[in-house]
Formats: structure tokens, sequence, C-alpha cells
């Protein structure tokens, strides 16, 4: 077992809570679970996550498995991670690699800046690769961190919409009932062929769901259900829910998910995803005026106009800049009314080049003139377009409009 980078145990950089436009709250987080102990009337559990992540991605049809194929040139298993670091009550990541992938899987920790990450060998199938996550939250093993954990989260490293209520939920049904799993409607009703490939009998779609992650376990019931199982059940199985049925005779509590939790199986998927975390982090936009005066009088015009095409549009002047910072926007519109060599603009790339925005996802930064005025709906237009369709080939490039 190795362990990520040495640094804080604080969360990297939290990304946007890709609903709202606040970045995350650790401190929200964090009252969450706690908040739910008391209101149990218990303490808080000590919680892990194992995230399997030593796949090939075969069904996706590329040469890189899928967890490190980029999205908007992000490895996608960094979104997986970033999502799990925003919950700051999961004090431990455990993530199955394979050999070969290891220093790959370091070199992405260390670039973005992951936190709380132990880095343990996959198996070579999923079943063995979450057994051997959970081998190390076993073991206290000689100056290692990692302690067992009373409630560990079984995650796939290739669902990143992951958020904080399906783990809080998944996590106190299982504090309960011993293990909890969400669940999907079915989307194809689901049938079972005879010998001879034809139609044998299909199943009520209604009465049926689909399985989805995260999982959530009582540590021992998890990790008895895998000391016990056969090596049919290691090299065939695909259901963590099942184990703890069959071996640790718990029947799981099911918790209904998002339509977000959907695993990247496909090369659709990656299409999919990539449109999913443009159109969030684009629905925010900042507009930076150079002036006070002109953030009342040309800032609210292009704000009024903005509205109608993104989520939320804040207009501030450059004084406030850090404030937007901490609020990881990332899509800016610098006016530069009264000044016209950028000066603006340049002191925002300086603050974006000091934080680590730029590097969770690409920041779209807009360099309006004072023509602006006479073309205002024009401009926001541009803008708009500019800021939703974040073209690769654009990034790093500073748009003047
Ligand atoms: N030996 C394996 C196989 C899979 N996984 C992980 O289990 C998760 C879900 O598995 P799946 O979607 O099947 O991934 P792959 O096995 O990579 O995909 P494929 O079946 O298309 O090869 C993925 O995060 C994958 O990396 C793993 O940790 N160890
Ligand atoms: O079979 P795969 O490795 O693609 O998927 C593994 C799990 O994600 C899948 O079995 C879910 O239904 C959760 O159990």
């Amino acid at each position: 077992m190795e362990s990520g980078p040495p640094g804080g145990s604080g969360p990297a950089e939290p990304g946007p809570r890709l609903r709202g436009w606040r970045g995350a709250d650790a401190a929200a987080s964090a009252s969450s679970l706690s908040r739910f102990g008391a209101e149990a009337g218990c303490r808080a559990p000590a919680v892990a996550a194992v995230l399997p992540a030593g796949g090939c991605g075969e069904r996706m049809g590329v040469p890189t498995p899928k967890q490190f194929c980029p999205i908007l040139e992000r490895p996608l298993i960094s979104y997986t991670l970033q999502a799990l670091e925003r919950v700051s009550w999961i004090k431990d990541i455990v993530v199955a690699v394979t050999r070969e992938n290891m220093e790959t899987m370091k070199g992405i920790i260390q670039r973005y800046q992951h936190k709380r990450i132990s880095l343990v060998e996959a198996g070579v199938t999923r079943h063995r690769s979450i057994f051997n996550g959970l081998k190390v939250l076993a073991e206290d093993q000689p100056n290692c961190r990692l302690s067992k954990p009373e409630v560990v989260i079984i995650h796939d490293a290739v669902r990143p919409f992951v958020e904080e209520d399906v783990l809080l939920k998944v996590v106190t049904a299982a504090q309960e009932h011993g293990a909890s799993g969400a669940i999907r409607p079915l989307v194809s009703t689901v049938i079972s062929p005879s010998a001879d490939s034809c139609l044998d009998h299909s199943l009520e779609r209604a009465r049926h769901r689909a399985s989805e992650m995260p999982q959530a376990f009582l540590f021992d019931v998890i990790y008895e259900a895998y000391q016990q199982c056969s090596d049919y059940d290691l090299e065939f199985g695909t259901e963590c829910l099942h184990l703890a049925l069959k071996y640790s005779h718990i029947k799981a509590k099911l918790v209904e998910g998002s339509p977000d939790l959907w695993k990247v199986t496909y090369k659709r998927d990656l299409y999919a995803a990539e449109s999913i975390i443009k159109e969030r982090i684009s629905q925010q936009v900042c507009i930076i005026m150079d002036t006070k005066e002109d953030e009342e009088h040309v800032g609210r015009c292009l704000e009024e106009m903005l509205k109608t095409e993104l989520n939320h549009v804040k207009v501030i002047s450059g004084q406030d800049l850090q404030q937007i910072i901490l609020e990881q926007c990332y899509s800016f519109v610098c006016v530069n009314v009264m000044t016209s060599d950028f000066e603006e603009t340049q002191r925002l790339l300086n603050m974006l080049e000091e934080s680590n925005l730029s590097i969770l996802y690409p920041v779209v930064v807009i360099s309006e003139e004072q023509k602006l005025r006479e073309s205002l709906r024009q401009g926001a237009t541009i803008i708009a377009a500019l800021i939703k369709e974040r073209n690769s080939g654009l990034i790093g490039q500073l748009l003047v409009a």
C-alpha cells in the first residue's frame, strides 16, 4: 500500500459544488454527518472509501484505461476523487490501481493536489481490487496512517458525479442495516435468454431496479464477506451487496440515487460526462469592472443580458477579486472601460495563476474593451458562447472580444 504525496490532510481545492454558486463548504460537510449522529443519538462513524480503479476499460475501446481518459484535459478519476474530497467526513480514500498504472496515479494525485489518498495494487477482477482495498484498511500496519473505519464506502472510480447527499444516505443506512446501496430505475427491461438464444422469460421492469454506486457497509460486514467468498464470486461476481447477503446474511438497505450516478463504460459516456461538466462550470460567470461606477452601469447591463443564458452572473469591481477566486468561478469577463492596457485583466490572470482553479477546470477569461458599451447585446452573445463552448483549442488563450 502506498500513500499519496505528503501534505495536509485537508481536501484538495474543492471544485464548484456543481449545482450551486458556492464552492464546497467543508465545515457544512463536516457537520452533516455529525448532525446525523446527534439526531440518531449516536456519534458520527469513522468513514473511509475504497475506489476500484484497476480496470482496463475494454468496452471503452481505447488504449488508455477509461479512469485515466481525459475530460477537459483532466483524467476522469480526478473528478471522482474531487467529488469524494469535497466530503470532509470521509477520512481516507483507498484507490486500487494496477502496478503499471501506479506512477500515473501518483502523478494525478500530485498534479491535482488530491489529499487523503492511499494507493493499493488492484486485482485481476473488480472484486479482487475491492478486497485489496479493504485489506489495507483492516490491517493495522506499522507506521501506516490508515485505521479501520466503522463504515466503508465502495464507489467505482469511473462514476464521477457522486454528491454528498447520496453518500450520507448510504452511510447512515449502512450504520443501521449493515449495508446499503444506491439504486436507479431500469431503462431497459431485463430478459433471460434460453440456451438457444430465444426468450426464456422477462422480468417485470417496474418490480426491479438497477444497482448503482456508491454502496456502504459496516466494515466488518463486507470484510467478512470478502474473506469468506468463493473464488468463483471473486472472479465473476459484480455485486458487493450480494456478497454481504450471501456471506454475512445482511440484507442491504436500498437508497434511490440521482440520475447522475451512472458509470462511464462506453465512449459515449465520456462525451456525456464532458458535456455535463462543461455545462455545470459554465453556468457561472463573474463580470469584473475596473471601476466601481462602471460596475453600476455597464456591468449591470451586461449582467441582465447574460442572465438569459447563464444561471449565475456576478458583477464585482476589481477590489473584490479574491472573494471570487475563493468561490471557485471558472468564467470571467474583465470589462476594461477606463484602462485599455488590460491592467485589471492581468491582475486576474496573475491571481488565477496563483490559485489552482485552472488546474481543476479550464478557465475562460474574456477581456472586453470600450467598444462593449456600443454593442452590449452582441458582446453578451459572444461571451455566453465562448463560456459555454470552452473549446480545448482556446484553453489558455486570453480571449479579447
Ligand atoms: N480488475 C478490475 C476491474 C475493474 N476495476 C474497476 O471497477 C470499476 C467498474 O468496473 P468496469 O466499469 O467494468 O471497468 P473496466 O473493467 O475497466 O471496464 P471493462 O469491463 O469495459 O473492461 C472501474 O472503476 C474499474 O477500474 C478494478 O478496480 N479492477
Ligand atoms: O460489471 P462492471 O464492472 O461493469 O460494474 C461493476 C458495478 O458497477 C456494477 O456491478 C453495479 O451494478 C454495482 O454493483
